[in-house]
């Protein structure tokens, strides 16, 4: 199995380029939307993120207030490192699931889209990393015209993350989406070329068919074996 790491920064176009993969029939691990689920009401996130921020980051529905919790964790490094500790092993456990029920469904190429790639050290788990990078300037107008958030704001949200610039030197691969749609698109087919290329023997080794060949093979050879005088 081939996993491919989608990363960047905020509203770099992660979700633009996984939108195109998914389109391609590749499919896309959103580790935005786990981090979502591992925060809904009654969940052991949220108990251990209540525990610690207290009832006020509560809507009265009992669900998490996001955007009261992204106020104070955006603009406190202490509070949003302690947000990230709590959350962490949920966030990798609900990852993983999502991995295995694609490998159970013999998916051989799938792309896991994690913003925190590298600051979770989630990059080793795969290859080839791509990297969606903008400049700083395109990054802030975009954020802010997507959240309708204030400049102030939009920049604590993007100097919570590693800098651009160092995960880009980082990449196996980079899409500059500083420029229109059209221009990501045709970086986007190249890349779709490179990300589908033939499995690896390590790859396919790590596939369904794979470890099904492996374990027939295994199979085959203690018959074998039991057959001979
Ligand atoms: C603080 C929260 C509640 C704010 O929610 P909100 O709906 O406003 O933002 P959303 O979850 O859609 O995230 C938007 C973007 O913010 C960035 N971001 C989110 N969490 C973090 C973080 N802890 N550090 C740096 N950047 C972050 C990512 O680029 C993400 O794509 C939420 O982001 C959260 O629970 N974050 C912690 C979980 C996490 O690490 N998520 C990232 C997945 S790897
Ligand atoms: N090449 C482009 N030209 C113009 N707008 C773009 C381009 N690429 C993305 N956008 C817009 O920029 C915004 C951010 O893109 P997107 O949501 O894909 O970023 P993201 O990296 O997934 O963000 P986040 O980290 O918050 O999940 C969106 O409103 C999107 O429509």
């Amino acid at each position: 199995m081939r996993i491919v790491g989608l990363t960047g920064g905020i509203a770099s176009g992660k979700s633009t380029v996984s939108n195109l993969f998914k389109a391609h029939g590749i499919p896309v691990v959103d580790a935005d939307i786990v981090a979502r689920n591992v925060l809904k009401k009654g969940t052991g996130g949220w108990k251990k993120v209540v525990a610690a921020f207290g009832e006020d980051i509560l809507l009265e529905n009992g669900e998490v207030d996001r955007a009261k919790l992204g106020q104070i964790v955006f603009s406190d490094p202490g509070r949003r490192q302690l947000l990230n500790r709590l959350l962490a092993p949920f966030i990798s456990r609900g990852i993983l699931m999502e991995v295995l029920k694609l490998w159970i469904k013999g998916c051989s190429i799938i792309v896991l889209d994690v913003p925190l790639l590298f600051e979770a050290k989630m990059d080793k788990w795969t290859k080839p990393i791509v990297v969606v990078w903008v400049d700083r300037k395109t990054q802030l107008q975009r954020l802010m015209i997507r959240d309708g958030s204030m400049e102030e704001d939009a920049k604590s949200r993007i100097n919570a993350q590693m800098s651009l610039d160092l995960k880009r030197s980082q990449a196996d691969i980079v899409i500059d989406n500083t420029g229109s749609l059209e221009a990501l698109q045709e970086q986007f087919q190249k890349v779709l070329t490179q990300i589908t290329r033939p499995l690896t023997w390590t790859e396919f080794m790590l596939s369904r068919k794979g470890a099904f060949m492996a374990l027939f093979s295994i199979f085959v050879g203690v018959a074998i074996c039991k057959r001979s005088p």
